[in-house]
């Protein structure tokens, strides 16, 4: 397909994402299912334009003066291919498949613009009535913070030691251009695609299927590693999922002690078994959602509670959760939120530790939900460890400025961006039990 084709499916994508309100990945798998002519090189080029043109969407509307999904992706190719108004021009002159595109002049206008006289939402890419939500969440700088929600994000890895060392994936992985990462101790980057280009398919190595690595976020990794698992502890990860905590502390535990991995969710639990095996977990024991874990009741060193959550710290991957986030649905992850804290609180034992993990930025699911748990739980002998400490101790000095330390009653928790840390936006804290 030429630039064209690729355009006008892209917008034809976009248009579909939003009269459905329909995750975009399922819209683009549609696409590719009735448009099976199109190439692997094809489709990352449309994913390409329609995940830009969603991650921007406020300000390329504001910049185009038009907010269709015409007019978004016809700026995501501007922008993300870097041409000139004049080379969009020629590179669709005669082609048959290509959209009608908006005068010269108008184009010369989206280049022009100046966001300066944008609301700050606008700037940052948001829906208003998230501003202020973020502001309490980010601080005084959240418009950048929330605008680099707005980016292409690296793919990250996490090298695993009970399969390989990190020096063993680097030199395996070389040839798709993975480097270590910054700061966390097994992470591996391999930096944001530049313009119609795509991230290798890292799952089809040799290296994968042998559990040397997994794919993770950086962030996701240190929030692992931060939680200080440790060798023959038992540990309970209450909101498993996939799983992808769960071997990074198999690994930081190596293969001693126990975990305990269990999920609400059935279907999102079972990649788990597959993924053990692959990376050569042997200390961790899945529980079905069925299962009656009364019997763990206060023996947990550590619980981790990684939450169900907006997922507002990963709009760089999921552009479009952005723009169909409401307040109800918010309102909905902060209840499961306290029930799911209040449920991980009767794991913990007499001097072990409740980590509390999301993959948001808004401060109602992050620093409010400890609050109101410490207020819940005021007898049980919960205090707030200083989450700024271990991230001290975990990094260099030129690192600690990395991530967003608040204070909290006595101890702080951290929220780490992708402005700051290079990361996913995750929020993390940890209790500890008198
Ligand atoms: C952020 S995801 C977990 C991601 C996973 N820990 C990982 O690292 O790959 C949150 C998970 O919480 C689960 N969940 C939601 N409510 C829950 C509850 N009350 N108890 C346990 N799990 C719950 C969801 O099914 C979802 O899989």
């Amino acid at each position: 397909m030429r630039l064209g084709g690729r355009l006008a499916a892209a917008i034809e994508v976009l248009g579909d994402v939003e009269a459905r309100r329909r995750p975009v990945a399922d819209a683009l798998k549609d696409w590719g299912l009735s448009h099976r002519f199109a190439g692997s090189g094809d489709r990352a080029a449309i994913g390409n334009i329609v995940y830009d043109g969603l991650r921007k969407k406020r300000s390329f509307g504001f910049r185009m003066g038009d907010d269709s999904a015409a007019a978004l992706g016809i700026a995501a190719v501007l922008e993300g291919l870097s041409m000139t108004p004049e080379a969009l021009a020629a590179a669709l002159a005669g082609d048959r498949f290509a959209p009608a595109i908006p005068p010269s002049e108008r184009l010369a206008g989206f280049v022009a613009a100046d966001l300066e006289t944008a609301s700050e939402a606008v700037r940052a890419d948001v829906p208003d009535w998230l501003a202020g939500r973020l502001a309490s969440g980010l601080g005084a700088d959240w418009g950048v913070e929330a605008a680099s929600l707005a980016e292409r994000p690296p793919l990250d890895l996490r090298a695993n030691p009970l399969k390989a060392d990190r020096d063993k994936v680097l030199k395996a992985l070389a040839p798709l251009g993975a480097t270590p990462a910054d700061l966390a101790p097994q992470g591996l980057r391999i930096a944001a695609i530049e313009g119609a280009g795509r991230h290798p398919n890292v799952q089809v190595e040799a290296g994968f299927q042998k559990g040397w690595f997994e794919v993770q976020d950086e962030g996701s990794q240190l929030a692992a590693a931060l939680s200080g698992a440790k060798p023959g502890e038992q540990v309970l990860d209450l909101c498993a999922g996939a799983g992808g905590k769960t071997l990074a502390l198999a690994a930081m535990m190596d293969n001693t002690g126990q975990i305990h991995a269990t999920d609400a969710d059935r279907q999102r639990l079972a990649p788990i078994h597959e993924r053990l095996k692959r990376a050569g977990a042997r200390n961790v024991q899945v529980h079905d959602p069925r299962e009656d874990m009364a019997g763990l009741f206060g023996g947990m060193d550590l619980t981790l509670v990684d939450a169900p959550c907006t997922g507002s710290g990963t709009w760089r991957r999921r552009p479009d959760a952005k723009w169909r986030l409401t307040e109800s649905a918010l309102e909905k992850r902060m209840a499961e939120q306290d029930a799911v804290l209040d449920r991980a609180a009767r794991f913990v034992r007499h001097g072990g530790r409740l980590v509390y993990v999301t993959c948001s930025l808004l401060a109602e699911e992050n620093v409010e939900r400890i609050a109101a748990f410490l207020q819940r739980h005021v007898d049980k002998g919960f205090t707030v460890a200083d989450a700024g400490a271990r991230w001290a101790a975990a990094l260099s000095d030129n690192e600690l400025e990395r991530c967003r330390v608040t204070p909290l009653v006595g101890g702080s928790v951290l929220t780490m961006t992708p402005h700051r840390t290079g990361t996913d936006g995750f929020f993390f804290a940890l209790l500890e039990k008198a």
